[in-house]
């Protein structure tokens, strides 16, 4: 077993990444919890339900089951009441401990209730998607979307533990795979040069999930966000790159209907763009560009935006935690490794997205 510790304020805990992880759950909750909900939706249960169950049972304190709707589109207030109405009915006290048993969208809303039940309890991560792996376990980001907005209400609220179980992984479909591929290289092309090589030429065995390169994946991917976030809990400053590409993509989300595109295929998507506009601003080298634009169409995720007005894309875009005073700000790659989060012209991001020939120019 792999163990990456995160360390920040907001609180300390360990990733524990290994084949078999569901089965070890109980080695998380915490002693004095007096109950446990398992938080999960429909298709997750199916496959792992009753295994979590029955080893989060063996801990001898009670196990209540919430299933919400499964999907992005279901990431917004009236599914995180579910959880309230749940542990209320129960009733569950201040020492219940919710496990959040799924994919980022799970996750997101377990952990934002946990930190709103009762002015906070305490939680698991138990990533069952490899975004979710990779990315949205890890941190504290929680939060639900608007429709003006993706996670646009939200908390910064640590888990108690990760648990990875990298044996889930072969329940999931091929396009989410990819999908949980375009945030691994997110961090190298913002952070590591040489994970992002070796993503190039391990493109091929990534999407196979051979257990080797996933393994590597996974565990450099914790430990670079774990970094990053040990550093800067709530994106004051630093945690900001993280969201490299994620302007473009959230307005890729939140313009065609949240789930239309999944997550990581917007993130890819904006990436390129990203890319792009960092060629135009920092000179960022077109033979950077097209690799970038390379590995995106490699793991299996697309390159090519959906058509939409340059104006509209513009606004979307303005919905971002990161504007300030109304002035779009991005995230950019001067080099391949490094990254920077600057105020940008609305001429230049226009100029790229004219550039790109799926853009209806209004
Ligand atoms: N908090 C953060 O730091 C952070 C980081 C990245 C992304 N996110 C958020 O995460 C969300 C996307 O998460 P996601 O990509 O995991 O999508 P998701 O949670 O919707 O899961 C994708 C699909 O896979 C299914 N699934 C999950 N695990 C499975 C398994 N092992 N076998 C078979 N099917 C399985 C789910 O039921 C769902 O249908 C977005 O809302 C995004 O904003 C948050
Ligand atoms: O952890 C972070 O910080 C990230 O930005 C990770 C992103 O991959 C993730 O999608 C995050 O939820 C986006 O954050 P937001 O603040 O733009 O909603
Ligand atoms: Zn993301």
């Amino acid at each position: 077993m792999k163990t990456v510790q995160v360390e920040t304020p907001g609180g300390s805990y360990p990733i524990h990444i290994a084949p078999g992880q569901l089965s070890t759950i109980a080695q998380s909750v915490p002693a004095d919890a007096t109950a446990i909900a398992l938080i999960t939706n429909p298709t997750i249960a199916t496959h792992y339900g009753s295994q979590v169950h029955d080893a989060l049972a063996t801990t001898g304190k009670p196990v209540l089951r919430i299933e919400l709707p499964d999907g992005e589109a279901y990431k917004d207030w009236q599914t995180l009441n579910l959880i309230f109405d749940a542990l209320l009915a129960y009733p569950c006290d201040r020492k219940v401990v919710l496990v959040a048993l799924g994919g980022g969208v799970i996750g997101d809303m377990v952990g934002f209730a946990a930190a709103c039940y009762m002015r906070g309890v305490r939680f698991i991560q138990v990533p069952t998607t490899l975004l979710a792996q990779v990315d949205s376990s890890v941190g504290g980001k929680t939060a639900i979307n608007h429709p003006l907005g993706k996670n646009m209400v939200g908390a910064f609220y640590q888990p108690v533990a990760v648990q990875i179980d990298t044996d889930v992984l072969r329940t999931l479909p091929a396009r989410e795979i990819s999908a949980g591929l375009a945030e691994v290289i997110k961090y190298g092309l913002i952070i590591d040069a040489e994970f992002f090589a070796w993503c190039e030429e391990n493109a091929a065995a990534l999407r196979a999930l051979e257990p080797q390169a996933i393994s590597h994946a996974i565990q450099r991917s914790c430990e670079l966000k774990a970094h990053v976030v040990g550093q800067d809990e709530r994106e004051s400053g630093l945690r900001a790159i993280l969201n490299f590409g994620h302007t473009f993509g959230h307005a890729i989300e939140a313009g065609l209907g949240y789930g239309e595109w999944l997550h990581g295929e917007a993130v890819g998507c904006g990436m390129v763009l990203a890319a792009e506009l960092s060629a135009r601003i920092h000179g960022l080298p077109a033979s950077d560009v097209a690799r970038v634009r390379a590995l995106v169409e490699a793991i299996g995720c697309p390159a090519v935006p959906p058509s939409m007005d340059v104006e509209r894309w513009l606004s979307l875009m303005r919905v971002d935690k990161k504007t300030e005073g109304g002035q779009l700000r991005f995230v950019l790659v001067p080099r391949v490794g490094e990254a920077v989060c600057q105020n940008v012209p609305d001429d230049e991001v226009r100029a790229v997205l004219q550039a790109v020939a799926a853009v209806d120019v209004a």
